[in-house]
């Protein structure tokens, strides 16, 4: 490294996660993350808690992530749906990033509306993690599916992609 700053939020990604109870919130991957960052004006801020062996959060899209009048863009829920998927991370103690990511939209997801994310992962096959989401709104109906594939990385991936 010699005299290069390790940016504080990989350096704590790399000194590992600490464990999160059931229903415990977890706390966001960076302040300025566009998903779920407290301190991004253009973000979703989601608010991701652990449901098990899964995650789970709710989520009201609003206008700023306006596609269609009074519809969530489709890029803004993949974005719910890829940055919820890294949560589950927290309860693999892994370091991974998105591989591949397909949503399914089953139907509009309406702005200033509550709905509900909910993440699980699957078994670890080389690098490979799946994981696997749904989107419900207020009736439990399933408006939005996600799948992706997670693949395992080091800590030189990220200060590698931030150029340090
Ligand atoms: C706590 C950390 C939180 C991090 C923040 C989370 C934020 C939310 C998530 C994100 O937004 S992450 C950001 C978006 N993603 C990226 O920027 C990743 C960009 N892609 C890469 O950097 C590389 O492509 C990657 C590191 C993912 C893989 O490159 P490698 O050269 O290291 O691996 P390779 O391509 O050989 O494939 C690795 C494994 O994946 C498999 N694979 C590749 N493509 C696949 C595919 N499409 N489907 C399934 N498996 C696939 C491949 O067969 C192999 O399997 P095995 O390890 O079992 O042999």
């Amino acid at each position: 490294m010699g005299q290069q700053t390790v940016d504080p939020v990989i350096a704590g990604w790399a000194a590992g996660f600490r464990p999160v109870r059931d229903g415990e919130y977890f706390p966001p991957h960076s302040p300025g993350c566009v998903g779920c960052g407290p301190a991004n004006p253009h973000g979703l801020h989601l608010a991701v808690r652990r449901h098990g062996e899964g995650v789970q959060a709710e989520h009201t899209f609003d206008d700023r992530h306006t596609g269609a009048p009074g519809v969530a863009h489709g890029g803004a829920v993949a974005m719910a749906f890829d940055d919820l998927f890294g949560f589950l991370l927290y309860l693999l103690g892994e370091l991974a990033v998105t591989r591949d990511l397909r949503v399914s939209y089953l139907a509009p997801v309406r702005l200033n509306a509550a709905y509900m994310l909910r993440a699980d992962h699957g078994a670890r096959v080389g690098r490979r993690i799946p994981v696997s989401a749904e989107l419900r709104n207020h009736d439990n109906v399933v408006v939005a599916t996600a799948e992706a594939t997670f693949v395992v990385v080091d800590t030189h991936h990220f200060t590698r992609a931030a150029g340090r």
